[in-house]
């Protein structure tokens, strides 16, 4: 990442990492424009990676003109989307980005994020190395785990 931090700097916070699977599996839906598969959200933990199929429906929001805009399926890639982890540590230099899931009437559609989590003991908090007087830190601290504790999952 471009943060002028040290390769392994972020490598302690994932010692003891609550990284986790979802299978997603949106079946077609016969009003699709009165349904979505994933309502709008930003990922909570630090970084997404993303396999989806060639279907597509995910959506991300441009943040200049609060369109959604469709995220081409690309084959044998993964999409990383940064969460609101990534956000706090940076002090906003990298924002979590918001997204959803539209269905269609045609073809089902299954995706596999695989959700990168720091571990439970760790105080989400801006790093200090980001953190000035000009630039003060965003954020307080919160604790991961009682945070995720409070997550329906
Ligand atoms: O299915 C997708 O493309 C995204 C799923 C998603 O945003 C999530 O499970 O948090
Ligand atoms: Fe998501």
């Amino acid at each position: 990442m471009s943060l002028n931090l040290s390769a392994n700097r972020l490598e302690p916070f994932f010692k003891d990492q609550t990284a986790f699977v979802r299978l997603n599996h949106y079946p077609t839906c016969l009003a699709p424009n009165l349904a979505l598969g994933a309502g709008r959200h930003k990922d909570a933990g630090a970084l997404t990676i993303l396999a989806q199929d060639d279907v597509g429906g995910l959506e991300v929001k441009r943040k200049t003109d609060g369109e959604w805009i469709f995220v081409k399926p690309v084959r044998n890639s993964f999409i990383i989307n940064l969460g609101d982890v990534i956000q706090v540590w940076s002090n906003d230099i990298y924002e979590s980005i918001e997204h959803r899931v539209r269905v269609n009437s045609t073809r089902e559609r299954f995706s596999i994020p695989f959700f990168m989590n720091p571990a439970l003991y760790i105080v989400v908090e801006p790093l200090p190395e980001l953190i000035s007087e000009e630039n003060p830190a965003k954020y307080k601290g919160y604790h991961w785990g009682k945070f995720l504790a409070t997550q329906k999952q």
